[in-house]
């Protein structure tokens, strides 16, 4: 019997700490299943900023982000575990959601309880929705779901708002709503997250996104605190634009690339990703008219 990626999200919570990097593609996704991740984050912002080159305030549509989560979904065999926003709107919205993520084959996703149009939790002047707004949101996205083990985790933005009690005070009532886990956005410290772990006996998920409110810390000290889930949401994305930008400026400076070809992928190793030999085998295969 094969598991549905909620299931198997699940079952592979049981093991302990899961560490899930950013994608915000199906080749990235690929790329993270090649080095042995064993479940994917599909980002917001990633998706927002690579596939529109737009920041991410709300602009993503419902149906473009259900695409892009059936890509990347499609290309590997892992959980992936995706950002919905504000589920795109009210409490019908996020049924709609919910149903459109679990087709495209997602694991789980997370909603937040911020006012539309939505910003990045690690910057100023973020608002948020009342709790009794966010909690209908919840028992739709519970509702919505057909298969009971899609994994529903409640993000809540209170902490930079209105304060870590009242971020507490949210994540109760969320849970109580029926969300699987609770994702605190932006505490500002190692001991905002502890006091967190203390309060709320649920599964966590922390975010470990780079330039933001959260000091670094390591995955496994996440995990000492309680925290099941560690999203590293845009740290290949932040290296990858790095990398392109060094290359375009030494490409348009030197008029070659050979000074960069020590720091492409290969043709070789791309094609390895991308399994492309399967394809010719099976392309073969057809045309030589075996079965
Ligand atoms: C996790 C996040 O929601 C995302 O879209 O990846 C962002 C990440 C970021 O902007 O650094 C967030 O924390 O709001
Ligand atoms: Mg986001």
């Amino acid at each position: 019997m094969t598991l549905s990626p909620g299931a198997l999200l699940r079952a592979r919570l049981q093991k302990g700490l899961l560490v899930l990097p950013g994608v915000f593609n199906a080749i990235t996704a690929l790329l993270a299943e090649q080095v042995g991740f064993e479940a994917l984050y599909l980002s917001g912002a990633g998706v927002t900023n690579s596939l529109l080159g737009m920041p991410d305030i709300a602009l993503i549509t419902l149906t473009e982000m259900a695409q892009q989560a059936r890509y990347v979904a499609r290309a590997v065999k892992l959980p992936v575990i995706a950002d919905a926003d504000t589920g795109y709107g009210e409490v019908l919205n996020v049924a709609r959601t919910v149903e459109e993520f679990e087709q495209a084959g997602l694991a789980g996703l997370h909603l937040e309880d911020q006012v539309a149009p939505k910003r990045c939790g690690h910057l100023d002047g973020k608002q948020v929705i009342p709790a009794e707004e966010m909690v209908k949101k919840i028992r739709a996205a519970v509702r919505a779901r057909s298969d009971p083990s899609f994994f529903l985790i409640a993000r809540t933005d209170a902490r930079s708002v209105n304060g870590l009690e009242d971020a507490i005070a949210r994540a109760k009532r969320y849970l109580d709503a029926g969300a699987d886990a609770i994702f605190p956005e932006s505490l500002q410290s190692r001991a905002e997250f502890e006091t967190f772990a203390k309060a709320i006996s649920a599964p966590l998920l922390a975010n470990m996104t780079e330039f933001g409110k959260t000091p670094y810390l390591r995955a496994q000290e996440f995990a000492e605190m309680g925290y099941i889930m560690v999203i590293f949401p845009m740290t290949a994305f932040r290296v990858m634009m790095h990398a392109a930008r060094e290359a375009l400026r030494t490409l348009k400076e030197t008029g070659t690339q050979q000074s960069l070809l020590d720091r492409m992928q290969t043709r070789k190793e791309l094609y390895e990703l991308l399994r492309y030999a399967d394809y010719e085998r099976l392309d073969r295969e057809i045309a030589e008219g075996d079965s």
